[in-house]
């Protein structure tokens, strides 16, 4: 009997184990399940109070191990809270949004903030605010909100700050660029001259803004300058012609006034000797025709007496009335003359820089289109090289903008100085020298060019007692077959960039 019940024992004994197995590992994983729903609800904690609580009575009910049918109500109404929140999200969201939005727009308007931070913004603004998902989705943006709101209130603050720097300086590159650009008369030259002194040393925006403005004045001036001489020059080449047309009319009148009387003075003296004529056919004696030749031939001469004195009234006449005519004339030749000289000059100044006295950019553009012209009828070697002063901004911001300008018109002079007579140079911009070399092949020009590189590393410049060495980087090339105006300048300008980024202070050539 022992022996019948114990596999039946047995058998109960291995199904309540398996039965207590499934039970543990059952118990294991409402565990975990538990564990997980109560941490997902501290999750939520803090959205709303009731929701808070209810999530809490929950946590405390899984803790006690409470029954799912127990737990069942709790869960329903937690659910509709959470729906609830869902909803207030959502709403909170869309007013989020809308927060950001018109908090960016309105930093936007912001002046001088920096280029940087404005592009960001913009980027904030139009693409990643379109991408947030959820509420959380804010929490990046609204950081760099702030700190794009610290940047707005530095430039506020602090004129100098650094972030204002960029904005200053490229705005006073530009100021300096369009200065660099007047052509003037001499005393406004100096004026101008003497106001781009104070660009680079405007720390402010406004400064900068004062600084245009005394610009603009002298340009005006010199404006009204120029009309007013202009006007004036118009109105004195008016009066003298209307003084020579004056001349030449009174001196047609008197020639007719004379012609009249010339013509009456010849018809009378045609009639006279008509007359003695016919009275000598009918004289009838010797007596009789010696008193008649005696009378007519008196009247005769007094006649020709009169025309004499006509005709050298008339010459005295218009001998005065030509040399009036003359004068008039070479008054008007003065002044034309006068003219044309001012014209060459403002031409000759309008192609010269007014910084260094070498030719400016508009002389060069003028000159390598020729010699592109003469190449294209009959290729022949030309070189063309492209200078540039390095690291040349630090030299304006350690020593100022003057000693930046002193420093150009040295290294202009010494440029003039060290290249050929027939070699063309000229100031093309800002810190920037262009050399045009006629009839010289690349490969001659290497040595030379590669000697004014020398040359001006070797300038002792001194500043503040300091020693400083300036260098130059060189960008060259030769003309070839098919090339444009812009071709060749590419060239020279890629080897110059070549130069600049291997090191400067080099000769780069391009072929
Ligand atoms: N004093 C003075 N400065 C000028 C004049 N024209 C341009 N500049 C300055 O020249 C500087 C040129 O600076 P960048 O173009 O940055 O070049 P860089 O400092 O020479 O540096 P690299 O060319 O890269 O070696 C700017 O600071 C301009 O303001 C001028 O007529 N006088």
């Amino acid at each position: 009997m022992s022996e019948r019940s114990n596999p039946t024992d047995k058998k109960l004994k291995q199904a309540i184990d398996a039965r207590m197995a499934i039970e543990s590992a059952r118990k294991h994983q409402v565990d975990i399940l538990c564990d997980f729903a109560a941490k997902l609800s501290l999750s939520c904690k803090g959205l709303d109070i009731e929701l808070d609580n209810r999530l809490a009575k929950f946590r405390s009910a899984l803790n006690k191990g409470m029954s799912f049918e127990d737990l069942s109500p709790l869960v329903s109404e937690t659910l509709i809270l959470l729906k609830n929140q869902e909803s207030i999200q959502q709403a909170q969201q869309r007013d989020l949004f809308n927060s950001v939005q018109n908090a960016g727009k309105q930093l936007q308007k912001t002046k001088g903030l920096p280029d940087d931070t404005r592009r960001a913004l913009r980027n904030l603004l139009d693409q990643e605010i379109n991408n947030v998902q959820s509420t959380h989705g804010y929490i990046p943006l609204l950081d760099q909100l702030i700190l794009f709101y610290h940047e707005a209130l530095l430039t506020k603050q602090d004129p100098q700050a650094d972030n204002q720097r960029p904005v200053k300086q490229a705005r006073a590159k530009k100021l300096l660029e369009l200065a660099n650009e007047l052509i003037l008369e001499e005393e406004a030259t100096l004026q101008i001259n003497s106001i781009k002194n104070n660009i680079t040393e405007s720390d402010t925006i406004d400064a900068l803004l004062d600084v245009a403005i005394n610009i603009i004045e002298v340009v005006v001036k010199n404006i009204s300058k120029e009309r007013k001489s202009a006007q004036s020059f118009l109105v004195s080449l008016n009066q003298t012609l209307e003084d020579l047309h004056n001349s030449i009319v009174s001196t047609s009148r008197h020639s007719k006034s004379m012609s009249i009387e010339f013509d009456s003075l010849n018809k009378s003296i045609e009639l006279k000797i008509k007359n003695l004529n016919e009275q000598t056919q009918k004289a009838t004696s010797i007596s009789s025709l010696k008193e008649l030749v005696d009378n007519e031939l008196k009247s005769l001469s007094e006649d020709f007496l009169a025309k004499e004195k006509l005709e050298r009234k008339d010459r005295e006449m218009l001998s005065t009335s030509f040399s009036e005519i003359n004068k008039r004339i070479v008054t008007l030749e003065d002044k034309l003359t006068t003219y044309k000289k001012r014209l060459n000059e403002q031409r000759f100044k309008s192609l010269l820089d007014g910084l260094t006295k070498l030719p400016n950019r508009a002389a060069f553009d003028e000159r390598y289109n020729h010699e592109m012209h003469l190449f294209n009828v009959q290729p022949s070697d030309v070189t063309l090289a492209v200078i540039d002063v390095d690291h040349f901004k630090s030299i304006n911001d350690r020593f100022g903008h003057t000693a930046g300008d002193i420093t150009l018109q040295v290294i202009s002079k010494a440029l003039q100085k060290s290249v050929r007579k027939s070699d063309f140079i000229a100031r093309y911009g800002g810190e920037e020298f262009v050399l045009l070399m006629p009839g010289v092949s690349l490969e001659n020009a290497t040595l030379p060019l590669d000697k004014v590189r020398k040359v001006i590393k070797n300038i002792p410049f001194k500043f503040r007692e300091k020693q400083i060495e300036i260098t130059i980087s060189v960008g060259a090339t030769q003309f070839k077959k098919g090339d444009t105006l812009l071709k060749a300048f590419d060239r020279a300008d890629d080897a110059l960039y070549e130069a600049k980024n291997s090191g400067r202070d080099r000769l780069c050539t391009s072929k």
